[in-house]
Formats: C-alpha cells, structure tokens, sequence
C-alpha cells in the first residue's frame, strides 16, 4: 500500500525548502552583503507610544545574538524633535556591545555628535537629503547648511577616530517637493563622500520607487561614488523596497539597511511605511547563495519580541507566514 506523505505545515515549508540556488542564471551579485539593521532606531522613531529603555535595549541584544553586523542603536537628535529617542544615552550605555558588530547613531549637528561621543559611540551617522523641503522640514536648516554642519562632526570625528557613515533621504522621490532628480542625489552624496563618510545610504524615505527609478538613480551616483561606498536603505510603502533593493545588488551594491519586523517610518515624511523587513531580505539573499552572518530562526525571535512589545502586527513576510502571530 503506498505510504501516504502528510503536507508540512504551511508556515514550515518556506524555511524547509529555503536552499542556496545557484544566481548565474538571474545576474551577478554580491557574494557576501552587509546588512545594518536600522529598526531599534528608524524603527522605533515614529511610535507614538513611548517605548521603555529596557526594551529597546533587549531588542538590540536579540538583534546581535542574531548575527547582525551593524545595529543602528538610536539617535542623538533632539528630544523636542522626536521623543521616542530621548533615552539615547542609556540605550547606548545599556547595550551588550558585542566584538566585530558597530552599533552607529544618527547625530544631526555638533551637540549631538559631542553627546553621542560622551556616551561611547564609536560610530556616528549624518542624515542629509537630495531635497531642500525635506531637510529643512526634518533638521530645519538648507541643503548647504547641513553639509556645513556635517563637516564640523566630520572633522572632529575624524581627529577622535570615529567612523561616520552618510545617509541622503528622498533619493526617489520627496514627500514636499515630488520628484528629485538623479543628478541632484548623485551631487549630494558626492559631497558626504568627499567630506570623510566612508560609506553613504540612498534613502528612499517614502518608499515611492520603483526598479526602473533605482537603476537611474544608482547609474548617475555611480558616476560620482564607487559603489563600495553605497548602500540602500529601502522603505516599503508601495511594497517595492524588495525589487528596489534586487536592483541595487544587480549593480553591484553589498550594503542593505533593513528594519527587523519592517518597522519604521520617518517622522518627517508622513504616510512613510515601514522599511524593508529585515526578515525578508534574509530569506531572499539565502535563496540566492548571498552570504549574511545572520541567524534568521534568531532574527524571527527579535522580530516576534518587538511585536509583542509593540502590540503590532509583523509587516514582515516571512514572520508572517513562519510564525503563528
Ligand atoms: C537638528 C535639530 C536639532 C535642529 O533643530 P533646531 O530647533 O533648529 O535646533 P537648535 O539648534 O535651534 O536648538 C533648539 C533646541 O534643541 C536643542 N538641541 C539641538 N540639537 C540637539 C541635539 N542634537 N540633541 C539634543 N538637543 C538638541 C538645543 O539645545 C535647543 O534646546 P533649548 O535651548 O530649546 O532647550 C532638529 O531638527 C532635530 O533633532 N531633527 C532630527 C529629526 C529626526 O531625527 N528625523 C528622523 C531621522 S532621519 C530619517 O529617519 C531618514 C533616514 C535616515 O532613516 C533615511 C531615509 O529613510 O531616507
């Protein structure tokens, strides 16, 4: 009599059937990608609800257990400005630093990258734009004076050994001015390049590109920058930060900033959803034989602690269809 096989559970087959295919046949990637795991900081900055410091802390313990290289901790910005990163300092005192992960935070101007410094940060991140509305709504100051600004952290991180990595937001698309030009983001990311950051994130705050956008965007920067010093950071509005992200690794980019949960937004670009779930990217560069160092069994756990923290629903994929949440 034939044995009659039971199906596996729905929520186990993803994982089961996850393997490492050979990526010849869909195009050139990267071996190995970076991923710096954003959500305890872009996360966390839009929730009304103040989150507790412990909290916030054991997220990112559970993030390092699970192999992230970079966790972004949280932001020395003002407390006026977004509340939810007031406790900066214990957060970043009260976290396990764990040997080879960088636990970077955003610093807007001096004050926060001297408060930043004093609390034990060995790494800082500078947050500009390829919009003028946009900056002066998010750090309330021009393109030209943020770049003054950041040259000032620039040159005292440089003299203190800290590393300083860039972001420029909007890269595809603003929520005050519409659409930004390639040759403008390619102008401002120069810019953060020359001055000292030795690796640059291309925002797309709004989540509003699409492929197509990414490839002409990440052409004309590629112009300016080598693509060493690029990553993407990918929101998930119209739910194309995946494909997006695909497209970057097609050209070459080894540098992906996802969200765990794909939590986040930007204060400052309201309707922004979340960004590209940490989670998802996992499973999609496992399936493609793209080295990561990250445990995703481990990162499903931080996922589904948060959430519950949270009261929140994952807008993770793969949390979804893997957990019983
Ligand atoms: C830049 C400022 C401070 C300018 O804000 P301002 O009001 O122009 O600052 P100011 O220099 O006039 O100072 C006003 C008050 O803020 C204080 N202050 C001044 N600086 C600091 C500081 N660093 N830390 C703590 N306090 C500070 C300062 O001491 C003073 O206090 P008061 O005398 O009134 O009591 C403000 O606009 C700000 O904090 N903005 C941050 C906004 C933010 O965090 N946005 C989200 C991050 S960006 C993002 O999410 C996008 C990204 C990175 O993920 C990529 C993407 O998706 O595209």
């Amino acid at each position: 009599m034939a044995t009659v096989r039971k199906a596996l559970p729905r929520r186990l087959v993803g994982l089961a059937t996850l393997r490492a295919v050979s990526t010849s046949s869909v195009g050139t990637f990267p071996k190995r990608v970076k991923i710096v795991e954003v959500g305890p900081r872009d996360g966390l900055q839009n929730e009304k609800n103040i989150v507790p410091t412990p909290v916030k802390i054991k997220l990112i313990d559970m993030l390092s257990e699970a192999g992230l290289p970079v966790v972004e901790a949280t932001s020395f910005v003002s407390p006026k400005w977004v509340p939810q990163m007031a406790d900066h300092a214990e957060v970043l005192k009260g976290i396990q630093k764990f040997p080879g992960i960088n636990y970077p935070v955003l610093t807007p101007n001096f004050k926060g990258f001297q408060a930043a410094v004093a609390a034990g940060a060995k790494e800082v991140a500078i947050f500009g734009a390829a919009s003028e509305l946009f900056t002066k709504k998010n750090i309330n100051c021009s393109i030209d004076e943020s770049l003054q600004r950041f040259d000032e952290i620039l040159k005292a991180a440089r003299a203190a050994s800290i590393s300083v990595r860039g972001y420029v937001s909007c890269v595809l698309g603003c929520p005050y001015e519409g659409k930004i030009s390639p040759a403008k983001v390619a102008e401002v990311t120069k810019k953060l390049y020359s001055m000292g950051c030795y690796e640059i994130s291309l925002g797309d705050t709004i989540g509003v590109g699409t492929p197509g956008a990414m490839k002409d965007m990440l052409s004309a920067v590629l112009h300016e920058v080598p693509v060493t010093a690029l990553a993407v950071h990918c929101h998930d509005t119209y739910g194309q930060a995946l494909a997006n992200t695909l497209t970057a690794l097609q050209m070459g980019v080894s540098v992906v900033d996802s969200s765990v949960a794909g939590l986040g937004g930007c204060p400052y670009a309201q309707g922004a959803s979340g960004n590209l779930a940490t989670e998802d990217l996992v499973y999609m560069l496992t399936g493609l034989g793209i080295q990561t160092g990250v445990n995703l069994q481990k990162l499903l756990e931080a996922g589904a602690f948060i959430c519950q923290a949270l009261n929140r629903r994952t807008n993770s994929k793969v949390a979804q269809a893997t957990c019983k949440l």
